[in-house]
């Protein structure tokens, strides 16, 4: 934690009120304390030197000089933690390390560095989608840095739609090559980062076929620039997109193929392979196992979800503390903002959501170590429900994690507004990951494929898998007797769920039995199915919150135990009182009992008012990560607006030409 000598007194007064001891609750976040404190290692090497401090503020360069200086910056944090990037040579091994080299990446780079996608996916499909040859050779490349590389998928005409794509791989057995085409401007590849200018390899998704039948979309290895000059290889069209809403440092490109080939070898064949001959050979024995750098990214969104929002809710909350407004009682000097009910409304969910979204994606991540293990011993049975969770986990934390933001720009005022306070960067960058890596209603259409299926297996009293248990509860024929304990509420998320599925289920079977096709059915009842996936997303989320909590707390010290178990029934209180209607669908819940909810919800609220400052402190981000003006360990809120206010380009000078140029004819009647 970042310390500085004088510190504004109304975190100083907040941060004694606290009554739990905030270090034991960031080694609860962190995964315990050794993880703490590596993680501390990691950010006091990378952090202390300071070296990587941007000459001017980025925001006031122009977009080639954020790019240039972005890739300065990686070269330079590149090189301090190359040892921990190391520790990606197996996905198992994705542990405190990654996590931490991630979150400091931060400090570097207030939007994203242009390799990101290397580590995020160039690596990841290496590790998922090559043979143990081809890992040999490509793995000590791509994690030495010897080739740069990124993940070419959509196209400019399909991103949702892979089968869609139509970039073509077509095998030629005279020469043992495939040929890579773009046939069309639609096919042009769009979108992946670091392949406007930064990398010279690319893993790039095309329609394989050989012996003039396509057999779908696999991954490719393919050189694009030459590795002295770093020109674009001949048959290679590739340049970078334009401005977009964040991601500026992020070279996002586009990439075209004129009849280029490259050797056989280059197919990625852990799954299918293309012999000599030409002869197409199926190894894998589940039908998407090329998804699984998306399966793999979407689990690691959880995480960055949780961990974005963690830095918009400590800029908030200690804004509020510091900021006074207004004068409900005239006798005394104007409140904190934070002591008002609807400012607490707004922040204190974000608190609870973070933590909800840590805990959920180190569960999430723990299973999809059992499904990795299962699958290294040919069992993919699990993958199927993996790929439903994964889809609605990442849907949800993605776009609530985005939402919650806005709030805390909303509890910042004005000065939220400001790029200095950091909001905008974290908002701009968090609502990009609910479309990309599969948009959010396109994933949750998805989980409820899934749980229509579930929903008939229960229907059938079939064995149910662990995340739709739940299921075999929905044939009562009796509403779920609302009950306001924790246990109660889950078990009302639930049932409301299984209401919701049953709903959709019902809704297709009587269109199809009035003639409509199985699509047809299905696609008019898909804005049921997406909120039945939410449910069932919500439900899920709220139970792990709920179990994780208590596990995790179970040995810890009485206030920190209190302080937790406050935040887990404010999430869950939140959620009923968001569902009002369907509760009142699916539950006996009556209108008394909502009253009594939105009563201790307000209570819960002043309960934990003393400890927000306690609580946001706990999730230990340095001044460095977190660039906020607004949010900096010491509320020196003021000072910093004005010291960012005076870097302006604009006060360099006390008259701008623009006066004489424009102005003074105007004024002058001149123009
Ligand atoms: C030098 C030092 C510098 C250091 C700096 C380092 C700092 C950083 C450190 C570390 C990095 C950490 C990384 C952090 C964050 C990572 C961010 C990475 C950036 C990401 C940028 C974005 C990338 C992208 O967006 S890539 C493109 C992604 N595209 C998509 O997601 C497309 C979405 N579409 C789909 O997934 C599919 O098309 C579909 C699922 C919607 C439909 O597929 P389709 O084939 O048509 O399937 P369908 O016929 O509908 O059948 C569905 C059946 O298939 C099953 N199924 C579908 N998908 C899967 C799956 N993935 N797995 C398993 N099963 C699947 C489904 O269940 C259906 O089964 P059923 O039985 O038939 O019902
Ligand atoms: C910042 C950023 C970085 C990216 N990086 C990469 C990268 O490195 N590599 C890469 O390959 N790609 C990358 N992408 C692309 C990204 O994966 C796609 O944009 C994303 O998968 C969404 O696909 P789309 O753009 O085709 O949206 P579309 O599918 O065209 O979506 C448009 C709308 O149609 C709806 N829709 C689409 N299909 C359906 C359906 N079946 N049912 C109901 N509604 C539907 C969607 O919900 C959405 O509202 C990136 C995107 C962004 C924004």
């Amino acid at each position: 934690m970042s310390q500085t000598t004088e510190v504004n007194p109304d975190l100083v007064m907040e941060r004694a009120k606290c009554n739990f001891n905030v270090l034991e609750v960031t080694h609860l976040i962190d995964g315990g304390e050794q993880n703490t404190l590596q993680r501390k290692k990691i950010e006091n090497i990378a952090l202390n030197d300071g070296a990587w401090k941007d000459p001017i503020g980025e925001e006031h360069m122009t977009p080639k000089e954020k790019y240039e200086n972005s890739v300065r910056k990686t070269c330079i944090y590149g090189s301090i933690v190359k040892n921990e990037l190391a520790e990606l040579s197996g996905m198992e091994s994705f542990g405190m390390n990654f996590l931490a080299v991630r979150r400091t990446a931060d400090a570097f780079f207030k939007e994203v560095t242009p390799l990101l996608q290397q580590f995020g996916q160039f690596v990841p499909t290496i590790l998922g989608q090559c043979t143990p040859e081809q890992l040999s050779c490509w793995l000590p490349k791509a994690l030495g840095l010897k080739i740069i590389g990124t993940y070419a998928q959509t196209e400019l005409g399909h991103g949702t739609f892979i089968r869609g794509l139509e970039t073509t791989a077509t095998y030629d057995p005279e020469t043992e090559e495939f040929v890579l085409h773009s046939p069309t401007l639609s096919s042009y590849k769009w979108w992946a980062g670091g392949l406007g200018k930064t990398v010279n390899y690319c893993i790039v998704v095309a329609q394989l076929y050989t012996k003039g039948e396509c057999h779908g979309t696999y991954p490719f290895m393919v050189p694009i620039r030459d590795e002295d000059t770093h020109m674009p290889l001949p048959g290679i069209k590739v340049g970078e997109i334009g401005p977009k809403m964040g991601y500026n440092t992020g070279d996002n490109g586009f990439l075209a193929f004129n009849n280029y080939r490259i050797p056989r070898e280059n197919m990625l064949m852990k799954h299918a392979q293309v012999l000599k001959d030409g002869t197409y050979v199926k190894v894998a024995r589940h039908g998407k196992l090329t998804y699984g750098t998306m399966v793999f990214v979407r689990v690691v969104l959880v995480s960055d979800a949780a961990f974005n929002l963690a830095k918009a809710c400590t800029i908030a909350v200690r804004y509020s503390a510091i900021r006074r407004q207004s004068r409900p009682r005239p006798e005394e000097p104007e409140p904190q903002v934070l002591d008002y009910a609807t400012q607490q409304h707004k922040l204190f969910i974000a608190i609870a959501t973070a933590h909800a979204f840590q805990l959920c994606s180190v569960w999430l991540w723990d299973s999809y170590n059992v499904v990795l293990a299962q699958m290294k011993d040919g069992n993919t049975d699990t993958l199927t429900e993996f790929h439903a969770l994964s889809s609605g986990m990442k849907a949800i934390s993605t776009s609530d994690s985005a939402q919650l933001i806005e709030q805390c720009r909303h509890a910042c005022g004005g000065h939220g507004y400001m790029i200095s306070s950091g909001i905008p960067n974290l908002y701009n960058y968090v609502t990009a990951t609910r479309t990309l890596e599969g948009d959010y209603t396109v994933l949750l259409l998805q989980t409820a494929r899934f749980l229509v299926k579930a929903y008939e297996q229960a229907e059938a009293k079939k064995p149910l898998t662990p995340s739709v248990a739940y299921l075999a509860h929905a044939f009562s024929g009796r509403k779920t007797t609302w009950d306001s304990s924790p246990d109660g509420i889950i078990r009302s998320f639930q049932a409301l769920a299984a209401g919701k599925i049953a709903a959709c289920v019902r809704n297709i079977r009587k269109r199809m039995q009035a003639g409509l096709s199985q699509v047809d059915a299905w696609e008019m009842s898909t804005i049921q199915l997406v909120a039945a996936a939410e449910a069932h997303s919500r439900a899920v989320i709220a139970d792990t919150y709920r179990r994780e909590i208590v596990r995790l707390t179970a040995n810890s010290s009485p206030n920190v135990k209190a302080v937790m178990e406050q935040l887990t029934i404010l999430y869950l209180y939140y959620w009923a009182l968001e569902r009002t209607g369907d509760l009142l669908m699916y539950t006996s819940v009556s209108e008394k009992d909502l009253v009594d909810l939105q009563e201790a919800y307000e209570e819960l609220l002043l309960k934990i008012r003393p400890n927000a400052v306690g609580l946001v402190d706990a999730f230990d981000l340095r001044d460095e990560i977190l660039h906020s003006t607004l949010g900096s360990y010491d509320g020196r809120v003021y000072e910093r607006l004005m010291e960012e206010a005076l870097k302006s380009p604009l006060n360099k000078e006390p008259v701008n030409q623009a006066h004489f140029k424009y102005l003074k004819p105007l004024i002058q009647g001149k123009l």
